[in-house]
């Protein structure tokens, strides 16, 4: 199935041709790398993905449904049910826990507290954390930052996640624990769509679609 495809879209920013008629489709289970150049639009492009950013024109479907961008109320909630976002910098709320932050997008999509509690323990587990879960993220190393900032991405068990550079900020070991990470959520079968300029980390990845001057230029697909 189809999870995301956008259609002809084009991005101006400030007069600024950032994406020229971009056609993309990423089906369920998929894990796919945009690579590129510095500016060649690869975050543009994810965050459209995303719906975090619209395009300039053209179509975007989630799930065979087209995206209406006047409909803030609906793109926001279609975002906190169905993404889970890890950027280069992990965007914790420093006042609150590890396990508060990940219990925040839950709580936000209306589930219960006890219940959102199990399920970010449970995630939080699920990537070593267990017992960091009442430190809050200044009492954290980097790559733990990280791993929480996916136990958070996790929370409303999401259709796909959405990555950022997400070892961009990271040292070579904790960059593999991320890796690993992602690698077994996709066995899982988790949809993950990440941009990177480490050629070698999207290597790993099924499919690896690259980006020039706001084209793609290649979409190579291993399987
Ligand atoms: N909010 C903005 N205002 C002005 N220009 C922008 C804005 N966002 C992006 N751009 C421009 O759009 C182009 C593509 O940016 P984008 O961040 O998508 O590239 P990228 O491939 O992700 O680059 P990098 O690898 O450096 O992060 C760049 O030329 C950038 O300067």
């Amino acid at each position: 199935m189809e999870i995301i495809k956008v259609e002809n879209i084009n991005k101006f920013i400030a007069n600024e041709h950032i994406l020229k008629n971009i056609n993309l489709s990423v089906k369920q289970g998929e894990f796919v790398s945009i690579i590129g150049p510095s500016g060649s639009g690869k975050s543009t492009l994810l965050y459209i993905l995303g719906l975090l950013d619209q395009p300039t024109d053209g179509k975007v479907f989630v799930e065979n449904q087209e995206i209406n961008f006047k409909d803030k109320k609906r793109i926001s909630e279609i975002r906190n049910k169905k993404f889970g976002f890890v950027f280069q910098f992990h965007y914790l709320i420093n006042e609150l826990t590890a396990l508060e932050n990940v219990m925040v997008p839950m709580l936000k999509s209306g589930v219960e507290k006890s219940v959102a509690a199990d399920i970010a323990i449970k995630n939080l587990e699920k990537l070593g954390l267990e017992k960091k879960q009442d430190r809050r993220p200044y009492e954290l190393s980097g790559g733990e930052q990280q791993r929480v900032s996916i136990a958070r991405a996790l929370s409303n068990n999401p259709l796909v996640i959405i990555a950022d550079e997400p070892t961009g900020n990271l040292d070579s070991k904790n960059t593999e624990i991320v890796m690993e990470i992602f690698e077994n959520l996709n066995k899982e079968g988790k949809t993950i769509i990440m941009v990177t300029h480490e050629i070698d980390l999207a290597e790993r990845t099924q499919r690896i679609i690259k980006l020039k001057d706001g084209e793609i230029i290649e979409d190579l697909k291993k399987i």
